[in-house]
């Protein structure tokens, strides 16, 4: 049982009218992987994010998670079997706290009984106060607790990315999908937040995929990448082994310079 991925993607697709936006994909990601998903524009890697929670229903393959088959399931399940997500444009709740914010994020699996909630008896509280120290720990390791009583939309661009992953990590994933969790921000604050999610996939014992569009970035922080080019898996490995490789110079630079390139290394 060990020895199955955490997540296995056999031959997924998403077709929209004539166009397929994904076909045939096949990933698979063991626990405690940190994972790239790279690719150039509109190659479906939020498509792909899309159909791993459940916004799309894959209409081809099956997508299982521990071994359990995913398609079909609300995003709200799949939440719930573990596997959680941010979002290439920040989604927060921008008139609430910070640590609202996070809160809310808890209640979707919070423990208590909706009956305790309403009523407001004993388990309620118990659960509450439970779910915000919980909540505060993650945003002290986000280094946003100094700002947890702040309205969400004050928060500066680079911190409301970071609350962002906060809230994904209070639904307690196995899996964490992150889009582009550095778009937007300058190169210290990339390098900080790239940091902080290294740390935390150990600490937490995450599974990470990965959605970036700096390459360097993504090389130096995944042990393995898959790379999408219009809705099609070209290639995986290793960042040496993609570097390298002659689709991915191809659909990042043109075969032109692919050509040139690989003439140019076997010299
Ligand atoms: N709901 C939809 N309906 C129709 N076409 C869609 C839909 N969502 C995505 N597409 C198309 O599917 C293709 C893949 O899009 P997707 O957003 O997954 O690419 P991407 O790799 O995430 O791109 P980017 O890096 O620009 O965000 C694109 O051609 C896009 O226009």
């Amino acid at each position: 049982m060990e020895n199955n991925p955490l997540l296995h993607v056999r031959g997924v697709g998403m077709q929209f009218g004539g166009l397929k936006a994904v076909s045939g994909l096949h990933m698979e990601i063991r626990k405690g992987e940190l994972v790239g998903l790279i690719g150039p524009n509109g190659a479906g890697k939020t498509t792909s994010f899309n159909l791993l929670t459940g916004v799309y229903v894959p209409t081809e393959g099956e997508i299982l998670l521990e071994g359990k088959r995913l398609n079909g399931l609300a995003p709200y399940q799949i939440t719930r079997m573990g596997i959680s997500r941010t979002f290439q444009n920040i989604r927060l709740f921008n008139e609430i706290s910070v640590l609202d914010n996070v809160k809310i994020a808890y209640h979707s699996l919070a423990k208590h009984s909706m009956v305790s909630s309403i009523l407001r008896l004993p388990p309620h509280f118990a659960g509450e106060k439970e779910m915000e120290e919980k909540a505060i720990q993650f945003l002290r390791m986000f280094q946003l607790e100094t700002c947890m009583h702040e309205t969400a939309k004050n928060l500066p661009y680079g911190q409301q990315r970071r609350l962002e992953i906060v809230r994904a990590l209070a639904a307690g994933p196995k899996l964490l999908l992150l889009d582009e969790p550095a778009a937007g921000m300058n190169q210290q604050e990339t390098r900080q937040l790239m940091e902080l999610i290294a740390f935390i996939r150990h600490e937490l014992d995450l599974t990470i995929l990965l959605i970036e569009h700096d390459m360097k970035l993504v090389m130096g922080i995944c042990e393995r990448i898959y790379v999408l080019d219009h809705g099609q898996l070209i290639a995986q490995g290793t960042p040496e082994d993609i570097r390298n490789h002659v689709k991915v110079i191809e659909a990042y630079l043109g075969e032109e310079v692919a050509s040139n390139h690989v003439e140019r290394g076997a010299n």
